[in-house]
């Protein structure tokens, strides 16, 4: 356990991957894992469930709906309004008291969904510039893990699932998202990243999840 500049002695871990890449199965997962080896471990996501990420989910499941001209840019401040709130509700309190912060999905969505629709590459970096300045205030993880699965295994997910489809579940799109996770490091340099294959079986993913965060999180208290 690490005593952070922030006064948080925690670890926080962030889970990402396109919609069906089975973050929220491995979040649930990793935490149990770090339980069985008693560590303190806490799992959240994003959108989160305060106000705010309420409200995101009326919109992603399209029962309120936003402006369609500046949609993507409405969506980044409310997804980094939601980040704010959660952050301050929720992660550091617990990091704080010591625990291990699983949260399924964080800045590097925004980064990624709320840019996805720029064809000019241009107008995508000063996009993302734009998120990340929007997202400033927000606590940066100790790592982020990027399950990285193909588009067809994560819609066959998706529909083994069952429910009503979301916002950005459309094939052409959840394509060109898992082709931005590829590269996830060109846009975020600097932050600790770790890619992950999350097209094997479950247990086959979790094992891999857990060598990948050992050398960020340890195994024991
Ligand atoms: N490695 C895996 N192999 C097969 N099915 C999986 C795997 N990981 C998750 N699933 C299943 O796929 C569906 C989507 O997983 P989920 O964790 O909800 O994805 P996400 O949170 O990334 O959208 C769920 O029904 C889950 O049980
Ligand atoms: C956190 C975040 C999520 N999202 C999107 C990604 C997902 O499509 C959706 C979250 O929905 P969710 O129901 O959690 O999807 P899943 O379990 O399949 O990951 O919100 C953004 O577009 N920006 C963000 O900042």
């Amino acid at each position: 356990m690490r005593e952070r500049e922030d006064g948080n002695n925690g670890v926080f871990v962030v889970f990402e991957g396109i919609d069906g890449a089975g973050t929220t199965t491995q979040a649930d997962r990793y935490g149990s894992f770090l339980r069985g080896r008693r560590r303190l471990a806490h799992v959240t996501r994003e959108p989160s469930g305060g106000p705010m990420g309420s409200l995101l989910r009326l919109v992603l499941t399209q029962r309120v709906n936003l402006p369609s001209r500046h949609r993507d840019a409405t969506m980044a401040l409310l997804f980094a309004a939601d980040r704010l709130d959660h952050i301050e509700a929720e992660v550091a309190p617990h990091l704080r008291d010591g625990y291990v912060v699983i949260s399924d999905r964080y800045e590097l969505s925004s980064i990624i969904y709320q840019s996805i629709g720029l064809e000019d590459e241009g107008a995508r970096a000063d996009m993302i510039a734009w998120i990340r300045h929007a997202n400033r205030h927000a606590l940066k993880p100790d790592v982020t893990v990027v399950v990285d699965v193909d588009p067809e295994v994560a819609a066959q997910r998706r529909r083994a699932r069952g429910g009503a489809s979301e916002l950005f579940e459309e094939p052409e799109l959840q394509a060109r998202l898992a082709r931005a996770y590829l590269r996830a490091d060109e846009i975020i340099g600097g932050d600790r990243l770790v890619h992950v294959d999350g097209n094997g079986d479950v247990d086959t993913v979790t094992d891999a999840i857990i060598r990948a965060l050992e050398p960020y999180v340890g195994e024991g208290p």
